[in-house]
């Protein structure tokens, strides 16, 4: 199952570094024609909104993965301020309800009109398994709350959802092929697992129904990161034709 209405890169390298000097040496081997970045809390907590802005000023797509979650009023000051940034893409918890989320995507529109970044929520973090689930008192499935959440998302308007490739085909299902599945979770063949539980490959995420493909430590922490990002990028090409 593939679709091909997104448009630029679907790779998008989650940078996680404690240290922005060997952070940006790998983003100046890379090509912001052929993968979109990804800032997280631990990058945007040491080194700011400077450190986005160098990306930004590099041509690079940038997804701000703060994962906002907050009365609505708060959250939408913060998307506000991601936009100010110039970020391509920007995340709320889609856990922070309805109201919370719509708030947020009319701020954008408010304030950005259509050169706003894409809002998008946050189902169920891929390191979470059933029991996980079960722990934060959640009886249903990965796949059950995943669709519960993204009803909140579709209705609240956002772009789409971030949620592991394995839910891709109910979602596809559920919500069409125009609301972007954002799908982090991603282990190519030769990556370890880490502390990730909902896990697919590139190829078979893409199959699933994914638009783009979050990849960290499988390229950050690589003995050879482009090698493994150009690996990855083969496997990406094969699949989408
Ligand atoms: O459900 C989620 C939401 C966000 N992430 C983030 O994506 C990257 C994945 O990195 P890997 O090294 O490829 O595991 C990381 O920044 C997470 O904070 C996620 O993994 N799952």
């Amino acid at each position: 199952m593939l679709y091909a209405d997104v448009t630029g890169p679907r790779v998008i390298v989650a940078l996680d570094f404690a240290d922005q000097t060997q952070g940006l040496e790998l983003v100046d081997q890379l090509d912001p024609g052929l993968c979109r970045l990804k800032v997280g809390k631990e990058m945007f907590t040491r080194f700011g909104p400077d450190f986005v802005r160098q990306l930004t000023r590099r041509g690079f797509g940038v997804f701000l993965d703060l994962k906002y979650h907050d009365i609505p009023n708060t959250a939408a000051a913060a998307v506000e301020a991601a936009a100010d940034l110039g970020v391509w893409m920007v995340n709320v918890h889609a856990s922070g309800g309805e109201t919370m989320m719509a708030a947020c995507r009319e701020r954008l529109e408010k304030v950005a009109g259509n050169d706003r970044p894409l809002l998008i929520g946050v189902t169920v973090l891929t390191s979470f398994g059933a029991d996980d689930l079960r722990q934060i008192g959640v009886t249903g499935s990965p796949e059950e709350q995943v669709d519960r959440l993204s009803s909140l998302a579709y209705n609240a308007g956002l772009d789409g959802v971030v949620c592991s490739a394995q839910e891709a085909p109910i979602l596809r299902e559920s919500r069409g092929p125009r609301f972007q599945l954002v799908t982090p979770g991603i282990r190519p063949a030769f990556a370890a697992t880490d502390d990730q539980k909902r896990i697919m490959t590139p190829s078979e995420a893409l199959y699933a129904g994914s638009d783009y493909l979050v990849i960290g430590r499988p390229i950050t922490q690589a003995d050879r990161p482009l090698e493994a990002l150009e690996e990855i990028q083969a496997e990406v090409t094969t699949a989408l034709n």
